[in-house]
């Protein structure tokens, strides 16, 4: 067994990342990484540091609006090691029922004695047991008076996509989400099934691994890993026998379900996760094109396809916008998998939530419009497009195709209770072409909707 370099605990290396993160301005999976490769902490020491750096980066909003409580000058203004200290240690006096407050608080002074100066440790000390006094008194702005605040405050999440999904959703479906979003998801993978079926990768991940794996609920071929596991390590992944995949990605491509022998565009198809699901789907029989402006992204679909012995898929430069002008309705099957706001992927990525801005968002839905226009021309008559986001945001996702289907009278929704689980249809809009799927059904924030393009003219 490895055995770890240092004696750092995992209280220790989460402020690191932590440090990164508010510092740096590092991504939080990316400073997480870099942190296991230096010091490399094994089994529950590399769970917990996990658990206390995503936490503590998920919980920002709540944890920064309770400091605020106990502090004469706001964090902001504080030492920055100081700020981050109080901060993990708060995470865990808050949330971590199996810590012991005094635990949490000792180590934060010690850590304050280590990366700030010995005189904090006084300050450190009074600020915790302060917390951990008045905890139960903590109260939030009041739900009905102030949902707004309410939900940003108690679920931790950014004002502006709370506004957004109360306006859409209402308060009891934003808290849903908001409490989804909070959770650790599971790993999944997808089974290759050219080469493998799900059963046999089940008892391969637990020989080899030991992993405490199930099938997934909605897709045949996905199974689902908790914990933390260095997945890309097993010879199974080495042999192509599975994709990391979100189930509900892998639900889109189940949902274009493209025939074999067809020629399907991708346009928006870096790094390749459905494209690769497509050829699976198709026995690796037809032709694929991916498309995406990003060459380092387009050669991560080349080394998949490589990895997972798929022949049918290509992966060429170009833009979606500009789909119409290189392939005159020449496509059988159109995946559109736009870039979005991504807001249905908030729990995978603990700090997304806090680097998305609310003005990025009508340049997303204008280049998504375009994309979808310039994509659709390039569908054969009789021909289906799928269009994807992962996003809960309406004008990225139903209004968008709405508008489509306006200003594109030769395209019909299609029925998706023939290709998807029927379970997962819980605003009943499955028969009408599409869905939203949302984090707290166990699975990522996905939208999908099946198009068809009519043989003849349009419908009037
Ligand atoms: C949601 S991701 C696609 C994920 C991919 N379908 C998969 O399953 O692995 C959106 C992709 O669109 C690409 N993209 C953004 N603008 C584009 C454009 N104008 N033309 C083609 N691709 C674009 C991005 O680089 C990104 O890889």
């Amino acid at each position: 067994m490895r055995r770890p370099m240092t004696s750092y605990s995992a209280r220790e290396l989460a402020l690191k990342v932590l440090d990164e993160v508010d510092a740096a301005g590092a991504y939080a999976n990316i400073a997480l990484t870099r942190v296991v490769a230096k010091y490399q902490p094994v089994g529950r020491e590399r769970a917990l540091l996990t658990e206390l750096s995503y936490g503590t980066l998920r919980r920002l909003n709540t944890i920064d609006w309770v400091l605020a409580r106990f502090l004469r000058k706001p964090l902001s203004s504080q030492n920055r090691w100081i700020r981050n200290i109080l901060r993990l240690a708060v995470y865990q006096i808050l949330y971590l029922d199996r810590i012991p407050p005094a635990a949490a608080c000792n180590e934060a002074v010690e850590l304050a004695k280590k990366y700030a100066a010995p005189h904090f440790a006084g300050f450190v000390n009074a600020v915790l047991r302060r917390v951990v006094r008045e905890k139960e008194k903590i109260s939030f702005p009041d739900r009905e008076e102030n949902p707004v605040d309410h939900i940003a405050l108690k679920y931790s999440h950014p004002t502006w996509v709370v506004e957004l999904w109360l306006k859409e959703l209402g308060v009891e479906e934003t808290i849903r989400i908001c409490e989804a979003n909070n959770q650790t998801p599971a790993t999944t993978i997808r089974t290759n099934f050219l080469r493998t079926n799900r059963e046999e990768l089940l008892r391969r991940l637990k020989e080899e691994a030991g992993l405490p794996a199930l099938p997934t609920r909605y897709a045949p071929e996905g199974i689902s890993v908790r914990g933390f596991h260095n997945l890309q390590d097993l010879p199974a992944f080495r042999e192509g026998l599975f994709f990391v995949q979100d189930e509900s990605s892998m639900l889109v491509a189940r949902a274009l379900n493209p025939a074999p022998g067809s020629f399907v565009l991708d346009v928006c198809g870096a790094p390749g996760g459905k494209a690769t699901h497509m050829a699976e789907l198709m026995g690796d029989r037809g032709r694929i094109l991916v498309l995406d402006i990003y060459p380092h992204r387009l050669a991560l679909v080349r080394e998949n396809c490589a990895r997972l012995g798929l022949k049918s898929v290509d992966a060429v430069l170009g833009d979606a916008q500009e789909v119409d002008r290189q392939f005159g309705l020449a496509a059988d099957f159109i995946l559109v998998d736009a870039p979005c706001s991504g807001l249905g992927v908030l729990r995978r990525k603990p700090d997304s939530r806090w680097r998305k801005q609310p003005e990025q968002i009508p340049a997303l839905v204008a280049l998504q419009r375009r994309i979808l226009r310039s994509a659709a021309a390039a569908l054969r008559p009789g021909g289906v497009l799928v269009y994807s986001t992962c996003t809960v945001h309406r004008a990225e996702n139903e209004a968008q195709v709405r508008q489509f289907l306006a200003d594109h009278p030769e395209f019909v929704l299609e029925d998706l209770r023939p290709l998807l689980p029927c379970e997962l249809d819980v605003k009943g809009t499955m028969k009408e072409g599409f869905v939203q799927l949302l984090p707290y059904q166990g699975l990522d924030g996905f939208f999908i909707a099946r198009l068809r393009r009519l043989l003849t003219g349009g419908k009037g």
